[in-house]
């Protein structure tokens, strides 16, 4: 078991250790996770737009709404499979836990959105205009 709070973890820091992990978190979640997989392509898409028209504060406001959906997400499927490891019989607290992280993933889906959706519409007007 590596814990480096109980002295059982490596020494030291290991910045390209720490980046292979941070990869491979991506990677799991990315192909495990339909939701995941679907926002981060179209955030990604939007994020092209922003910055190919040189909308920076709108391409800083994509970015942050990204990050926010994507960390919601992964938790959620953290906390998720967390509890089916530790519970695999119906159980009422895994319940409420189970419910409180969708509750915030749903609070940044929302706000990623309504990000989205405003952006959608002033591409579609900057497309008409020109
Ligand atoms: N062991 C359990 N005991 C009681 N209720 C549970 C249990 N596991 C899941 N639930 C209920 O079912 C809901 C869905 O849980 P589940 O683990 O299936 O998530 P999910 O639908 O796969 O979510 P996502 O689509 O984000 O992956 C939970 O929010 C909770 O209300």
């Amino acid at each position: 078991m590596q814990n480096k709070f109980l002295g059982t973890g490596q020494a030291g820091f290991h910045p390209l250790r720490k980046i292979k992990v941070i990869i491979s978190g991506l990677y799991f979640a990315v192909i495990t996770d339909f939701s995941v997989a679907y926002k981060l392509v179209l955030s990604i898409l939007f994020l092209i737009a922003a910055f190919y028209l040189r909308r920076w504060v709108d391409f800083e406001i994509l970015l942050l709404a990204t990050a926010l959906v994507l960390m919601a997400e992964m938790f959620n499927t953290t906390v998720e499979a967390l509890c089916d490891f530790v519970e695999t019989q119906h159980n009422e607290k895994i319940r409420i836990i189970k419910d409180i992280a969708a509750a915030a993933t749903g609070v940044a889906i929302l706000v990623w959105f309504v990000v989205l959706s405003i952006e959608l519409l002033r591409l579609w007007r900057f497309f008409i205009d020109s």
